[in-house]
């Protein structure tokens, strides 16, 4: 019986908090969405941890909170006794939420005060220090993630940036406090005047976040990136990761919707090395269908002409792609690219793909909700935050079990597209 529940606020993230847990000894499992927290499901009753992968990091307010309540009230019918709100290490997010808004609610839900806060994950090049978040050697609103299509990110001070969104006092906690010990750090935090708030935690390396990891132990709800996760231990050490469902040569595509830097790199690299298409964006407006049934057709004549090089369809090459106004009347481009990757892998599994390396959070929410995935079974990992993952799929009806690596926009090397399948052999 799974005792960690866990509520991720995109599918990149989900795969990414589910990942290190593997690592750190849990038996975990990504449901997709609350409806597939099937309390009759051997998959989810025999894990340690369930890690629900919501698409609600840009939802409205209201629905965000809804589908995380409801997620918490799933998770705890399966049997979690203690949870983790996971959203993302550049802590993405608007002054309206949604980390603040659900954050109350969960707390309201546990009957719980307080809760820390702690997007770290030095894995990855994210620290805070001074409660200021860092991108590598950037502080957030001076790195790409200023930018960000739906998310710009314009301040790195994580106390700011979360107290428009929160009914509750927002604390800190410094480094030196860290340093000190899990004892020090737990003194801080039954400190008054952080014993009903919402503590934004300094942390710069996996020492840090073990020690806040020890001093929380027995709080309901901790919240975070997946770093923090660093200072769990299941009881599984070694826990068996699942087979790969395909062999080498299967039909493999990336697909990629995201805008960031690493992404960006990511697909430039690629462009030597992969058949590859952009989306047109006008194409698809004129006429969805026959873009779509376009984009198959290159797909199909790319493995026909050599199955090692899978194509490559993806949204965005240079910050001058990225559509910043939509026509009168039309379609959000974010929305319309969610659409058209989603639809491409439903028509591509159709089409015989069994490996799909999806890039982008929003991007791998669309795409997975396509696929009708309910639950994925965590495989070999690909880099610090992303991993193969098994699931049945069944686009049309018909099911499949697929190989799929949700690549969260600014993670893996500059050439993951071409050698994230060395992962699956
Ligand atoms: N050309 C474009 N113009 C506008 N928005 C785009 C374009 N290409 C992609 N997008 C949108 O940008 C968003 C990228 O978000 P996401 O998939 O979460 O990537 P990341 O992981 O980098 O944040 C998606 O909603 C996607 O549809
Ligand atoms: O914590 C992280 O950085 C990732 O797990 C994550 O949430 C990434 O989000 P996207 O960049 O939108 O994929």
């Amino acid at each position: 019986m799974p005792t960690l529940g866990a509520i991720a606020d995109d599918f990149t993230g989900a795969t990414d908090l589910a990942t290190m847990l593997v690592g750190r000894g849990f038996r975990t499992v990504v449901a997709v969405g609350p409806d597939s927290l099937d309390g009759a499901d051997p998959a989810l009753t025999d894990a340690d941890a369930v890690v629900v992968a919501l698409k609600s990091r840009t939802a409205p307010v209201d629905e965000a909170v809804a589908l995380s309540r409801r997620s918490l009230d799933a998770l705890r019918a399966l049997g979690c006794r203690r949870f983790y709100l996971k959203y993302c290490s550049t802590f993405d997010s608007t002054p309206r939420g949604n980390i603040g808004p659900v954050t109350d609610a969960l707390l309201d839900a546990l009957d719980a005060r307080r809760t820390v806060v702690v997007p770290s994950f030095p894995a990855t090049g994210r620290t805070v220090y001074r409660g200021r978040l860092f991108v590598h050697d950037e502080l957030l609103d001076e790195s790409p993630m200023r930018r960000h299509p739906l998310t710009p990110m314009l301040d790195s001070r994580v106390h700011r940036l979360l107290e428009p969104q929160t009914r509750r006092p927002v604390a800190r906690v410094g480094l030196e406090t860290v340093r000190s010990g899990p004892e020090a750090l737990r003194a801080a935090l039954d400190a008054p005047e952080r014993s009903d708030a919402l503590t934004v935690v300094d942390a710069v390396d996996d020492r840090d976040l073990a020690v806040i990891a020890a001093a929380t132990e027995d709080f309901p709800l901790v919240t975070g990136a997946a770093g923090l996760a660093v200072g769990f231990e299941g009881a599984h050490r070694g826990a068996a990761r699942s087979a790969p469902a395909s062999r080498p040569g299967d039909p493999a595509v990336v697909l990629a919707g995201s805008a960031s830097a690493a992404t960006r790199a990511q697909v430039a690299h690629a462009l030597d090395l992969l058949p590859h298409r952009r989306l047109d964006l006008a194409a698809l407006r004129a006429d969805f269908d026959g873009a779509l049934a376009e984009l198959t057709a290159f797909a199909r004549r790319s493995w026909a002409a050599d199955p090692g090089r899978p194509p490559l369809i993806y949204a965005v090459a240079t910050p001058e792609d990225v559509e910043k106004e939509t026509p009168a009347g039309a379609e959000p481009a974010s929305d319309l690219v969610e659409r058209a990757l989603a639809r491409c892998a439903s028509h591509l599994v159709d089409a015989g793909a069994r490996r799909l390396l999806v890039a982008g959070g929003e991007t791998s929410g669309a795409v997975v909700s396509a696929l009708r995935a309910r639950t994925l079974a965590i495989g070999a990992p690909i880099a610090p935050g992303v991993t193969w993952a098994r699931a049945e799929v069944a686009p049309s009806g018909r099911p499949e079990t697929i190989d799929l690596a949700l690549k969260s926009g600014n993670f893996g090397a500059t050439d993951i597209f071409t050698t994230a399948w060395e992962q699956l052999a």
